[in-house]
């Protein structure tokens, strides 16, 4: 605990935003159900820069993992366009542009913790060698070097979700798609793993987009955070977080962080449902 505090590099890449990486244009999506349809997503424009990194903040059911999902080509959008570094999400799936992890590591306990970062490279066809090599170069990253040859029901919730983020970067993905990552951890296991993100995502470049339910989690990670509006989810407000780097935890209890938080916050409740109404 407290240890990547000392360790936080200064700023020094995020300054070539050329293209973007990652573009929405008026992307709908509709889902029929035995009872109808739903409209989990209405009109949605997003663009997100290279090495940005992007929190999606929004209500119980407003299209934030149906956002997530449609960037990583898991679902099909019913309308619009998404493209990734100019290709469609299809494309850059295939590309393998994208890493993911969610809220549950999804571990298989009858692989070690190496063999598990190794998994999708096995899957690609990666040789031996040199999938172990790359598993032991990211378990070094998220620092499980000592734990490579446990089962992942040896570790606990935290180290397991570092095992994920491990596998999720073993295939150097320029996109990692994040869903709730560390909703299930304790708050201090949160935080620390937060900081560890945010050191990864400092070390690799990769683009990040990572839903979550938290206001100061938000805060503390993105480059910018997007509001979206409750089911049909649109884009109510995109807020740049300007808190400069390196974000240890005495950002977390900094006037400026206060400033953005109660900002995102502000916007949030604006855009929720007065209270007593419930959102179906
Ligand atoms: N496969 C599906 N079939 C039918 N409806 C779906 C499907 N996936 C999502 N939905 C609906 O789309 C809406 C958006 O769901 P989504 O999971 O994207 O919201 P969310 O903001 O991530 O929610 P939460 O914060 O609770 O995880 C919800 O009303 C949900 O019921």
């Amino acid at each position: 605990m407290g240890r990547s505090q000392e360790e936080e590099q200064p700023m020094t890449t995020l300054t070539d935003v050329g293209s973007a990486a990652i573009s929405l244009s008026n992307v709908s999506k509709a889902f029929e159900t035995g009872t109808g349809t739903v409209l989990a997503l209405d009109g949605i424009d997003l663009d997100i820069q290279p090495g940005g990194f992007v929190s999606l903040l929004g209500p119980s059911g407003c299209g934030k993992s149906t956002l997530l999902r449609v960037i990583g080509d898991l679902v099909k959008p019913t309308s619009g366009e998404v493209l990734v570094g100019g290709r469609t999400a299809a494309e850059a799936r295939k590309a393998r542009d994208y890493g993911m992890a969610f809220q549950a590591p999804g571990l298989m306990d009858w692989r070690t913790v190496r063999r598990n970062v190794e998994l999708p490279m096995q899957v690609l066809g990666v040789p031996r060698a040199e999938r172990r090599q790359c598993a032991d170069e990211m378990l070094d990253l998220v620092r499980l070097t000592a734990f490579a040859d446990h089962r992942p029901r040896q570790l606990s919730g935290g180290m397991q979700q570092r095992v994920a983020i491990a596998r999720a970067l073993a295939i150097q993905p320029k996109i990692l798609l994040m869903d709730e990552p560390l909703g299930a951890l304790d708050e201090m296991n949160r935080e620390y793993l937060q900081r560890e993100l945010l050191r990864i995502w400092r070390s690799t470049g990769t683009t990040i987009v990572f839903v979550t339910h938290s206001v100061p989690e938000a805060v503390f990670l993105s480059t910018e955070v997007v509001v979206m509006s409750p089911r049909p989810g649109r884009i109510a407000a995109r807020v740049p977080i300007d808190l400069g780097y390196p974000r240890v935890d005495e950002t977390r209890v900094s006037p400026e962080f206060y400033r953005a938080e109660a900002e995102v916050r502000e916007i949030l409740h604006s855009v929720l449902a007065p209270e007593g109404e419930v959102q179906q």
